[in-house]
């Protein structure tokens, strides 16, 4: 099977910090990648480069086929982008903001009505439609996002960080949605800090750590290769240099004994 995204030699720098120092990395069409690595670790910076939202990087990337620094259009039109934070724009209702996301993958203005209709009714905010966005709390924004990034049924979904603020009943809801839309054949590229959920989620976690893959393979192999542990443990073995609570000691002790 010939991967769906392809990444080559990645790299990219900000200034003089290398962020990303050479991933490579080839996903095929069905996966859930979850990929993890503490902050600052480059997630965010790979996935806005896998968006077209990042071009000043070296390396190459393909998405079916396509180099992106070739053809970024086309490659933006088969991808579904929720990102972490997002400016929306406040002033805007839900209707008016996906009309305009809807309208510029080209989707008809009755597709995307219907669509948004139905999406806003599943999450419980049919109420919501024509209100303006400023009242909005984070959990109602993060769902007008993810709304946003799936309106055009894309081919490749990628989520940074989709849950952050949403409520546990929620969470459920875009766990079981991930999984159908998997079984669809949908690409995902899941970034999260949530292993409990990227344990469940994801068939393939990719681990990066100072700008390059420590690990990659199935929560299964992970776990072979690592004893038998939670996600959160490997995650911790392979990149936490201090002891964890020693930190917690460390901040605590700070202001107790200063
Ligand atoms: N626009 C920018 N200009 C300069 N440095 C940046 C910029 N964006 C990100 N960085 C730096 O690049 C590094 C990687 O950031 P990135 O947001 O990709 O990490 P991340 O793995 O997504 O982190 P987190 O889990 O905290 O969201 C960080 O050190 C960050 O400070």
């Amino acid at each position: 099977m010939k991967p769906i995204i392809s990444m080559r030699h990645l790299r990219k720098s900000y200034g003089s910090k290398q962020v990303l120092k050479d991933i490579s990395l080839d996903i095929y069409p069905g996966q859930v990648i979850g990929y993890i690595g503490s902050n600052g670790a480059g997630k965010s910076t790979t996935v806005k480069i896998l968006c077209g939202l990042i071009s000043d990087y070296e390396g190459e990337v393909y998405v079916n086929d396509i180099n992106l620094k070739e053809d970024v259009l086309s490659v933006k039109g088969s991808i579904g982008y929720v990102p972490e934070m997002a400016e929306l724009y406040d002033m805007l209702t839900p209707s008016e903001f996906l009309q305009f996301t809807g309208s510029l993958y080209g989707m008809r203005a009755e597709v995307i009505s219907e669509r948004i209709q139905r999406m806003m009714t599943a999450f419980g905010m049919e109420q919501n439609i024509h209100q303006r966005m400023d009242s909005f709390s984070k959990g109602m924004r993060q769902k007008v996002l993810i709304i946003s990034g799936l309106l055009h049924n894309p081919n490749i979904i990628i989520l940074d960080e989709p849950l952050s603020g949403l409520d546990a009943n929620s969470v459920i809801i875009i766990k079981e949605l991930i999984s159908r839309l998997a079984k669809e054949g949908k690409t995902i590229f899941y970034c999260s800090h949530m292993m409990d959920i990227v344990e469940k989620v994801s068939d393939r976690i990719v681990l990066i750590s100072d700008g390059t893959i420590i690990a990659d393979g199935s929560f299964e192999e992970l776990k072979l290769q690592q004893g038998n542990k939670s996600l959160e443990q490997i995650f911790s073995n392979l990149t936490a240099n201090n002891s964890l609570s020693g930190v917690a000691d460390e901040l605590f002790n700070a202001i107790e004994q200063s």
